[in-house]
Formats: structure tokens, sequence, C-alpha cells
């Protein structure tokens, strides 16, 4: 092409929003998870772009149907950050042009339906309900190194987490200039989506020598991810409920402590925690006090703008 100027430095591609339902009938019990999954994959693919050379795709609808098909044989395939990672090591080992995958899992929350008498309720083996928006999430990369090992590396955390208190939050103490107008309050509703992210130290893979490239073992530093996932999002809440908060920051900061002092596997903790501001309204206008703390009962909910805060806290 004439003046041709621009020169290509980076690639990747795959399908985005793969929707997966899958059931685990153990007899009469079931498990179920539902994913929403990305793939994407880097490699000697230059010349699908710049030449217009197709031999060197793997058609974005076969990476769709090889997620289907590890949705239908992968023992690991109930644990998202397992199942990610079976996915992207059978990738980069069938296709020996692509040196590194990156698979993101969403799950989205399914839990049993309690049933029976009150008092008694169990339950349900194969009936569930949406009980909260929040999602599980997880991140790998696999890279072929040079010496045919493949190294993993796993985020994983929570999305959309939306949590309210309405005492035990305080904002006092910030620096007062011409700017300033908010009042310092010693009692306020505190409300935040969580965005939780955490990481693993990387691990290597052992590469799959079988014909179908499927073999997969879940590494030890891993092993545990389903623990780990309900232990953040337990110190999530609990640090979120009973922090007497000085300030978003400083309740982010403890959140985050606990989940590295809970699990030696992480290394480090990121959240991303958005101030969605309750402003008391002021009743002035009818002779009512609404606006002092201790009389402070109808506030407006503020979409925009919020705060953001976001920090990250990595072990020692
Ligand atoms: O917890 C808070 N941190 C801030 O940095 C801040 N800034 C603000 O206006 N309100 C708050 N609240």
């Amino acid at each position: 092409m004439a003046n041709a100027e621009g020169i290509l430095t980076s690639t990747r591609y795959g399908k985005d929003k793969i929707r997966v339902f899958r059931v685990v009938r153990n007899g009469s019990v079931h498990e179920i998870v539902e994913y929403n999954v990305q793939v994407l994959l880097e490699g000697d693919i230059a010349s699908s772009y710049t030449v217009a050379d197709n031999s060197v795709v793997v058609a974005t609808d076969s990476m769709k149907n090889i997620t289907y098909y590890l949705a239908k044989v992968s023992p690991h395939v109930l644990t998202p950050e397992h199942f990610a990672l079976h996915l992207g090591t059978h990738l980069v080992a069938k296709y020996h042009h692509i040196n590194k995958a990156f698979v993101t899992v969403e799950k989205l929350r399914w839990s049993r339906i309690p049933v029976g008498a009150p008092g008694q309720e169990f339950p349900h083996p194969h009936s569930f309900l949406r009980d909260g928006e929040d999602k599980r999430i997880t991140a790998v990369e696999i890279e072929k190194s040079t010496d045919g090992a493949l190294i993993g590396k796993v985020t994983a955390g929570i999305t959309d987490l939306l949590v309210l208190k309405s005492t035990g939050s305080s904002f006092t103490g910030f620096i007062r200039d011409e700017y300033t107008t908010l009042v310092e309050v010693d009692d306020r509703i505190f409300s935040t989506s969580i965005d939780l992210s955490y990481t693993y130290n990387p691990f290597t893979i052992r590469f799959p020598t079988d014909e179908k490239k499927l073999a997969f073992e879940v590494p030890k530093e891993v092993a545990d991810a389903d623990d780990v996932a309900a232990k953040a999002r337990a110190a999530t809440l609990d640090t979120f409920s009973t922090d007497k908060s000085a300030s978003v920051q400083a309740t982010l900061f403890k959140m985050a402590q606990r989940i590295v002092t809970e699990n030696s596997g992480v290394q480090t903790v990121s959240y991303t925690l958005p101030n969605k501001h309750y402003i008391p309204v002021d009743m002035k206008y009818i002779g009512m006090d609404n606006t002092t703390p201790a009389n402070a009962e109808v506030f407006m909910p503020v979409a925009a703008p919020s705060g953001l805060i976001s920090a990250t806290i990595s072990r020692k």
C-alpha cells in the first residue's frame, strides 16, 4: 500500500460474552453454574491483520465451540478459576502458533432456594434463585515460556456488590479551605458498589501431552480458589458492616488487610469503591431539622457525581 506509515505493534483477538450454563448431576442433587466467558489469544497472527492471511486464524466461533466443549468435559467446570485455566491451557497447547491465552469468567449468583416448614427449611437440591447482582470474577493468563512450560497467572474477585450502612460512618478532619463546602459529620450513610480483585503468585502448569491436549491438573497455588473467594466475600462484608468507618479509604484498607491475612496464597488485593452519596434533604423550608446527623432521616440518593476511592495492598 502506498504511503503506509503504520506498523502493527500488538494484536489480540477472541470471543466475548460467551454465555454458558452447566448442570452437574450428583443423583438428585444438582450443582449449577452460569458464566459469561471471554477468550482472547495472542501469537503469530500478525499476517492476518497485515496481509489478510486467514490461515493463522482460529475462528472466534471455534473459540466459542471450544468453550462449550470444555464446559462439557472439564472436571473443573464448577470453579471459575480452574475452568478458565483449563480452557486457556487447552488453547495454547492445541495451537502451536498461539502463545498466550487470556480467559475471563464472570460467575452469576444462583443459590439454592430454602424450602420446607418455618424453622425446618433446607436448601432445595435443584431449585435456585438469583440472590444478588454481584458476580464472582476471574481473569487468567496462560503463556508458553521458551522451554515449553506454561506460566499461569490468576486474578480473582467480585464486581457490583452493592452495600449500604445507615450508621457507623463518619468523615471529619479533611482539608478546609476556600473550596470547602462539605460539613464534617460524625454519622452518615455509607454506600458503595464493591469491586474487588486479588492476585495469586504466578505458577507453572504442566504442558498437556495427550493427543487431545485436554490433560490438566489444578496447580496447588490455586487449589483452594473457591475457599479463598468465599473468605474474601465474607471478610469484605463483615468489615464493611462492623468497621467504625473514618472514611472510605480507611475501611478499604481494613478489608484488604483481612484478605491478605486470611489467605496466604493472595499476593495483592485491590478495591475500587465509589462513594455513593446520600444527601440529607434540607427541610428548613417547612421549619424541620433534617440535616443535623441525629435528625437526618430523609435523604436524596445521588447517582452522580460519586467519590471514587481505590487502592492496592500488597503482601510485605
Ligand atoms: O470517605 C470519604 N473519603 C473522601 O475522600 C471524601 N471526600 C468527600 O467529599 N467525602 C468523602 N468521604
